[in-house]
């Protein structure tokens, strides 16, 4: 097939809807899924991904405004939809839901994780897991204590062409990591003035939320925690003082590696004229050569592997190549699953419904990497001069979960 060919087929899965729909299974019963928030994320984060899905099924979605509500539910064909200032906890009331998306603001995630899990739903949180490390252990620990799953959506992990490129890396060809530069950026005007990422109470700061994808990479990739922040410097929105809508910091890893991150969405039009093209980039610098993944947020969107290892003989030369693994079948030298057409949320939802259902994924994350992220970019916030982003006040007890129990019937 033509390359062109399966990208539009691809581009079309992701924001359209899958080749085939999946015929429901006869085995195994369907995951329903409620969704809170009639949130953007929600078609290709998860509405789309379940079409091609034959254990799972979007139940519901629930929005503060039950105009929207109706809108979305119609929209996307979904059986039910709560509205108003309860919704969400209607829609967490439903007996018929087992399993929860939580498609809002960072700054919320806590308290509708808790008490989506206090309500026996397993919980699928978008990234960041919440705005504090230490109430994100918490989300971790609860879901524990329930026997739940809980996952933080950091979709691009479970894509192969990121999976090939940590093998790379793991497989020793580059010798040596000695530093790795990340850059994400976007024109003016990618995120509207008001936009989540830049509202203070709910968790804003682009570094916050964009963030959390440098800073995974560079731990994935290092296999290792940063030792120290060696420096941080932000650009602050005109909303807010203490909101970040640029950050660039440097970050020293085990073994002398140094980690670079250029976060910054509000990057001025060429001549007032033209608008700069979106990257997302990471390049592993190593002994023996250099590897960029260029576009690794949105692998499927479009990306490359460019690898150039040095010349063995002479050591001046070197050999280059480029890998683009959208196919699921060659990496780590065994048979993911997977279609060339699936997005990284479509891999991730695979995974999630595998945990669910008592299966071994193909890739998971942790509680502690979702932690650790976390505890990363509060560093760089302490390091750059900016407080903590501010923490969920939901009052929860991590003893006992009758606090939400009171609360809803007080
Ligand atoms: N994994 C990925 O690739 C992506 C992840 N994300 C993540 O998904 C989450 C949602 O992002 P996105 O879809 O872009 O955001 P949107 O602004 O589209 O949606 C946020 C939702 O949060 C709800 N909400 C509740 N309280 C508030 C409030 N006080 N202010 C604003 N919204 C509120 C709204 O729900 P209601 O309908 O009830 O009004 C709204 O639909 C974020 O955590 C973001 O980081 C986003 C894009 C891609
Ligand atoms: O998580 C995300 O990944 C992709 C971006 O386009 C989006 O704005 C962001 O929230």
């Amino acid at each position: 097939m033509f390359s062109w060919l399966s990208t539009a087929r691809r581009l079309y899965s992701v924001f359209v809807g899958p080749p085939s729909l999946a015929t429901p299974s006869s085995t195994s019963p369907p995951i329903k899924f409620g969704i809170l928030g009639a949130a953007k994320v929600a078609s290709t984060g998860l509405i789309i991904p379940a079409l091609s899905h034959p254990e799972v099924e979007i139940h519901a979605v629930a929005a503060r405004d039950p105009i929207r509500a109706e809108a979305f539910a119609k929209k996307y064909k979904l059986r039910t939809f709560y509205g108003g200032g309860d919704a969400y906890q209607k829609l967490l009331d439903d007996p018929e839901i087992q399993a929860v998306y939580v498609a809002l603001p960072g700054g919320l995630h806590y308290e509708w994780t808790m008490k989506a899990l206090a309500a026996n739903k397993h919980v699928l949180v978008e990234k960041p897991s919440s705005v504090s490390s230490e109430q994100t252990r918490e989300m971790f620990e609860f879901a524990q204590k329930k026997g739940l799953v809980i996952l933080e959506g950091l979709q691009y992990r479970f894509y192969p062409a990121i999976i090939r490129a940590k093998e790379i890396i793991d497989s020793g060809e580059l010798g040596a990591i000695k530093s790795i530069e990340t850059i994400i950026t976007g024109p003016q005007g990618s995120l509207k003035t008001d936009d989540i990422r830049y509202t203070w109470e709910i968790g804003g700061g682009i570094f916050q939320d964009m963030g959390t994808y440098p800073v995974n990479v560079l731990r994935y990739f290092t296999s290792s925690e940063p030792t120290s922040v060696l420096s941080a410097s932000y650009t602050a929105h005109p909303n807010d003082p203490k909101v970040d809508q640029a950050m660039t910091t440097t970050l020293a890893f085990p073994g002398d590696v140094v980690g670079s991150i250029e976060l910054n969405f509000e990057i001025p039009y060429k001549f007032g004229l033209i608008p700069s093209l979106p990257k997302m980039d990471v390049t592993v610098k190593a002994e023996n050569g250099e590897m960029t993944v260029k576009f690794f947020v949105l692998p499927f969107v479009y990306h490359s592997i460019n690898v150039s290892v040095k010349d063995g003989q002479s050591g001046k030369g070197a050999k280059k190549r480029t890998e683009k693994v959208y196919s699921p079948t060659s990496v780590k030298g065994r048979t993911l699953k997977g279609e060339e057409w699936w997005a990284s949320y479509r891999y991730q939802l695979e995974a999630f419904v595998d945990k669910v259902k008592g299966r071994e994924p193909d890739t998971w994350l942790t509680a502690e990497e979702s932690i650790a992220n976390l505890q990363t970019i509060e560093k760089v916030y302490e390091k750059a001069g900016l407080p903590p982003r501010p923490k969920s006040t939901f009052a929860f007890s991590p003893i006992t979960d009758d606090s939400i129990e009171a609360k809803r019937t007080a």
